[in-house]
């Protein structure tokens, strides 16, 4: 793909930028990323009073990638997307955008439009992931302190099948002076930590789970989802890769992320568009894995013939339908939920598939699903004001969307489940949530989240 076209002043971009000055609860910011500094100096300051977006320039070769890709991520700073060793590794950031506020994904769609339409891009290998990419993390919520971001690396590792490209990324005021394939680096020192309570501690999930059942017994609701989570710390300069490697081997059929020290393993696509075609595969209900095979296979007939989970996962499904209908031509669910095997249990599932009417990309349709009931509840409305009296703590990016776009807007979005989030200065937050129906039982949801830890306890500890 071959795509052209001048510097241009983005009117969007621009009054976003200004707002963000001004207003901090409704804004979006580009920033530009570390990096040589270019020769005019781009910087945030100038971005805001010239009000342009940057040209970008990108250029996608095939390249022989050797070893796995998560070994050229950067050890502090990784950005991942990978799943059965296929995927994207960014390296470095040539530009950053950065949103909050209730409107913070259609202003991440329209500035990612913007910066699209400025970028000239030469791919030479044209495979999902190749060409102009950003990563992308958004917070769950409205009044998130969390900022939302799109992550344009400088360089770009991938995989797709046989095929092993590499993505450079520059500013177009910038020299074309790197032809150069990125060396792969070797892992640092291990590290184990473990997690412990945090705001939330396992009475108090208790005790709120059992506020919810009463509150949904009163006919306020029928379904929210009420996480807790747990904290740490990492040493200063842990190698990040060790535990991204530990969540990719652990759970191959999960998408392994990494985002703006976001981390996790989500079995949950909330959408993934390709050339006019979206896919989905919404989960709720949930059961452990049984200790043998017998029991095992009890435990997934149990899920899947149980009302209770049937219950908590049409809400899920329900939402979804309602949330790309408006988006598609067709839409098809898969006939009956079936039950999805992964290391740690067992979820009820249904995958969705549609052809997109209008044009809408992927962070469009991000915005249109989010929150869906998998990870907030129903009705919508009354399910987020209710985990914002309940939950104690801000869930930051846990359970917003994570993923990648490209320039023409494809691109593939989990939920951001079975997660931590790595803070700059070493501190981790891991979240872990269930789904909570007028039949709950709180003890139950409380081991539940047992389970849903266990991922990320096992890839830190
Ligand atoms: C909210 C989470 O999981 C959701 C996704 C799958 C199954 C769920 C459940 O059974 O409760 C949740 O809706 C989480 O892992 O933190």
């Amino acid at each position: 793909m071959l795509r052209t076209s001048g510097t241009s002043s983005s009117p969007r971009a621009r009054a976003s930028t200004v707002r963000a000055t001004t207003d901090r609860s409704h804004d979006a910011l580009l920033v530009p990323g570390p990096g040589p500094a270019p020769p005019t100096g781009l910087r945030l300051e100038s971005v805001i009073s010239t009000g342009t977006t940057p040209a970008l320039v990108a250029s996608t070769k095939r390249a022989d990638v050797v070893g796995p890709l998560l070994a050229h991520a950067d050890a502090q700073r990784p950005l991942v997307w990978s799943r059965r060793g296929d995927g994207l590794v960014g390296i470095g950031e040539v530009l950053r955008l950065e949103f909050s506020g209730p409107e913070r994904m259609r202003d991440a769609a329209a500035a990612w439009r913007e910066v699209a339409s400025a970028a000239t891009v030469t791919d030479g290998v044209q495979v999902s992931g190749s060409g102009l990419v950003a990563f992308g993390t958004f917070a769950f919520s409205a009044e998130s302190e969390a900022r939302s971001v799109l992550i344009v690396p400088r360089t770009i590792v991938g995989r797709h099948g046989s095929t092993t490209f590499v993505t450079r990324i520059r500013r177009a005021d910038e020299p074309d002076d790197d032809a150069r394939l990125t060396a792969s680096r070797r892992f640092g020192d291990e590290f184990r930590i473990s997690l412990s309570a945090g705001e939330e501690t396992a009475d108090g999930y208790i005790d709120h789970v059992g506020q919810a059942i009463d509150r949904i017994a009163s006919g306020a609701l029928s379904k929210v989802v009420l996480a807790r989570e747990l904290s740490g710390h990492v040493p200063a300069g842990a190698d990040l890769r060790r535990v991204i490697t530990d969540l990719a081997l652990g759970y191959p059929d999960c998408w392994t992320f990494a985002v703006d020290g976001l981390i996790g393993s989500s079995p949950e696509t909330l959408v993934r568009v390709e050339a006019g075609t979206v896919g989905a595969r919404v989960l709720a209900g949930t059961a452990s894995r049984g200790v043998n095979a017998e029991a095992d296979q009890k435990a997934a007939l149990a899920l899947v013939t149980s009302t209770k989970d049937q219950d908590e996962h049409q809400f899920a499904v329900r939402s979804a339908v309602e949330s790309l209908r408006p988006h598609t031509r067709h839409l098809a669910t898969s006939e009956v939920p079936f039950a999805l095997k992964l290391p740690n249990l067992w979820h009820l599932a249904t995958d969705l598939e549609g052809a997109i009417d209008g044009g809408a990309s992927s962070i469009d349709l991000i915005d249109a699903m989010h929150p869906t009931a998998a990870v907030a509840g129903s009705p919508r409305e009354e399910a987020v004001a209710l985990i914002a009296e309940l939950e104690p703590f801000d869930r930051g990016r846990y359970s917003g969307p994570v993923g990648w776009v490209d320039a023409s807007g494809d691109g593939e979005w989990a939920i951001a489940l079975r997660c931590a989030q790595v803070d700059e200065d070493g501190d981790v937050t891991a979240y872990a949530g269930c789904g909570i129906v007028v039949d709950s039982d709180p003890a139950a949801e409380l081991a539940e989240t047992r389970m849903k830890f266990r991922p990320i306890v096992d890839a830190f500890g």
